[in-house]
């Protein structure tokens, strides 16, 4: 990680502070007065049964949702304080640096592999180009960029295993190495906050073991937090510093995966009560 960044970054104050959030549809109450708080580098997981509200939950953090009622606080290290729930939806991704995945896989299909990590750094290179025609050819500054770009798209490609399908559609690559394409997408975006929403999803076991690495390299080397949906709970135990659980819109248990392993509320939840005679 950037010194400079390592030293601002203060991990006593949580990157991600959800206060209160509350997301109604209608009658339906999805999320239902959740508080928890995400750390700078760590993986934070969001568990619980179909329909408990996870992907509710990033979408309001994402800019997607506005929330009904609640605080959504963004203190990364090197630019002020944010209230995501104040922003606009694509201001989370390009000012709050808040960059997510999706449980259906959104690639550009019909671009190339490179062409997608060359697309996820579209509003740098606009900005280099000073919003003009001719700055896209003649301003040095739109050179560097881009020449930075493709750098770092290769840095990613090289990072998820995809260098030699750089020039291949993104739409023929198999589902694993399209789950892999979508996390080097997000991370070509240089976020602060890495919302994944059920990564290991269609993924074998040899897969989801890469996940895990590949993961934790990103929270060790980068420093960002990352905010993790899944229901795979081999991925879950084995790399979340953190664990939230949600039933039915409302948060049931929060701590480290040995408590939530434990705790009773989390087991009901999961396995369901028995039937009293
Ligand atoms: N746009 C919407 N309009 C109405 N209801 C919605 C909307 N989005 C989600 N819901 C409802 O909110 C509840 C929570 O859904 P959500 O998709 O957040 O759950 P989830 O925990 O992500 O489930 P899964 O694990 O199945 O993906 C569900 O009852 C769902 O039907």
């Amino acid at each position: 990680m950037n010194a400079a960044l390592q030293q601002m970054t203060d991990p006593a104050t949580p990157l991600l502070t959800v206060e209160h959030l509350t997301m109604r549809f209608g009658g339906l109450v999805a999320i239902d007065d959740v508080s928890f708080a995400a750390a700078h580098r760590g993986i934070t997981g969001v568990i619980g049964p179909n329909g408990a509200g996870k992907t509710t939950l990033f979408n309001c953090i994402t800019g997607f949702y506005k929330p009904t009622v609640g605080r959504l606080t963004l203190a990364a290290a090197d630019r002020p304080t944010m209230l995501l729930e104040q922003m606009e939806g694509f201001r989370i991704g390009q000012q709050a640096r808040v960059a997510r995945t999706f449980q259906n896989i959104r690639l550009f299909t019909g671009m190339s592999v490179l062409e997608n990590l060359m697309v996820a750094q579209h509003n740098k290179l606009m900005r280099a180009s000073g919003y003009t025609f001719l700055g896209l050819f003649g301003l040095p500054s739109f050179n560097r960029a881009e020449k930075a770009a493709r750098d770092l798209a290769v840095h990613w490609l090289d990072r998820v295993g995809l260098t030699h399908l750089a020039d291949e559609p993104a739409g023929s690559l198999p589902y694993g190495a399209q789950r892999r394409l979508e996390i080097a997408r997000a991370m070509c975006t240089e976020p602060v906050l890495l919302c994944l929403d059920e990564p290991a999803a269609g993924l074998n076991p040899r897969e989801s073991a890469e996940l895990n690495t590949l993961l934790r390299s990103i929270r060790d080397e980068f420093g960002i937090g990352i905010l993790l949906i899944e229901h795979d709970m081999s991925v879950v135990m084995g790399i979340c510093d953190h664990i939230v659980v949600l039933d039915y819109g409302r948060k049931i248990a929060d701590g480290t995966p040995a408590e939530i392993r434990a705790d009773p509320a989390v087991i009901r939840a999961y396995l369901g009560e028995e039937e009293k005679e």
